[in-house]
């Protein structure tokens, strides 16, 4: 049976788009990394109130819970949540193990570079290909078990780095169970659809470590370009230093701010297409900063690669039915036409 890390492997990638820049030792911008105001619309952004959270914060322990969730997915396709249940120590370690992670030297971190038929690894995103400059980003992708690349870093204290990543991907693939069932209460959905995406048995994770180093000249520079996630859904903690922004129509690009504790979770590709597009996907970029390194964690929670996808007992589907396998391999080739592609 095929795997999200398999499903995810590709040949289309070269060098140009997996290997970070050694940001220890450069103090300006390459050309390469400088976006020009038409690549990237930065003069979008508006100044906002840190108060101002448009995206609803939900607590998970409130009754209205179920119904605030549904309304969220509806109007915003994202929302964040607090008393989730996850235990907050574990966020701070992993955030901390990432941090360790990214510290190592570009030397030691190039040894477990994701290499163009793999899935996992270190490396720039993989939407880099469609882009025309390079992100000032550098990430780790896990999926399952970490301990070969992790035995690499730290060949006498790799442990505390698997174990805090299995926990906490332990910790995600629960929440993200929990969520899909409340959110699919929203949805008019046979037993067969709930048992599809509620099987805790077939689902696949995936969990990214992103970092953006602080950057000499952040106003002409993309942590990462703009872009909707592939899978159901995703549940990102994103440290406590501003860089995630949402597009909103008629109101272009807007902070989502971090809030201690909570995590943002937003719609994927894969549930908007469930839902028949009642439930929004959300285009999303991070930003990066003059004097701090970001860093945030996200899970995405997918179902079963082999399984098959297709809108919700709808009368009128607007998308046609596809393997799951097949939404990933259109994603890689197509990025954001992918969807477009299989509208009816
Ligand atoms: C399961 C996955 C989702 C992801 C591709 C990946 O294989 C692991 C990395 C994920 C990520 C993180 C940054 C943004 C993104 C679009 C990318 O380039 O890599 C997402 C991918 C996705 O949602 O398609
Ligand atoms: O770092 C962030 O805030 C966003 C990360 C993200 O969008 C992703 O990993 O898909
Ligand atoms: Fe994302």
């Amino acid at each position: 049976m095929s795997t999200l890390s398999q499903a995810y492997r590709d040949d289309t990638i070269t060098s140009r788009h997996i290997i970070p820049l050694d940001f220890d030792s450069i103090d300006g911008v390459p050309e390469s990394h400088l976006w020009s105001p038409s690549e990237e619309p930065h003069q979008n952004i508006q100044t906002q109130d840190p108060q101002d959270s448009l995206i609803p914060v939900i607590d998970l322990s409130d009754p209205r819970a179920m119904d605030l969730i549904g309304q969220a997915c509806e109007t915003w396709g994202m929302f964040q949540i607090i008393n989730h249940g996850v235990p907050l120590e574990l966020v701070k370690e992993a955030e901390s193990e990432a941090r360790r992670l990214f510290a190592l030297t570009t030397q030691k971190k190039r040894k477990v570079l994701r290499s163009p038929g793999e899935a996992t690894g270190y490396g720039l995103p993989r939407i880099s290909p469609f882009f025309p400059k390079c992100m000032w980003h550098e990430g780790f992708t896990i999926m399952g078990s970490c301990v070969d690349d992790a035995k690499v870093l730290w060949p006498h204290d790799y442990q505390r780095f698997c174990d805090t990543m299995d926990g906490y991907q332990n910790q995600m693939k629960l929440l993200a169970h929990k969520l899909v069932l409340l959110i699919l209460h929203r949805l008019d959905v046979t037993t067969e659809e709930m048992n599809w995406a509620t099987s805790t048995h077939d689902s696949q994770g995936a969990l990214q470590l992103n970092s953006y180093p602080s950057c000499p000249n952040p106003s002409r520079t993309v942590g990462l370009a703009p872009h909707t996630d592939s899978l159901l859904l995703t549940i990102l903690h994103q440290s406590g230093t501003n860089g995630l922004e949402i597009f909103v129509e008629g109101l272009g690009w807007r902070l989502v701010c971090p809030i201690d504790g909570a995590f943002v979770v937003n719609v994927g590709d894969l549930l908007h297409i469930f839902s028949n597009a009642k439930f929004p996907v959300v285009y999303h970029r991070a930003m990066v900063n003059h004097s701090m390194h970001r860093i945030s964690a996200a899970y995405f929670h997918g179902p079963s690669v082999e399984s098959m996808l297709a809108p919700s007992s709808s009368s009128r589907p607007c998308f046609r039915s596809l393997s799951v396998k097949e939404y990933i391999s259109l994603k890689a080739r197509h990025n954001d036409k992918a969807l477009s592609l299989i509208r009816i």
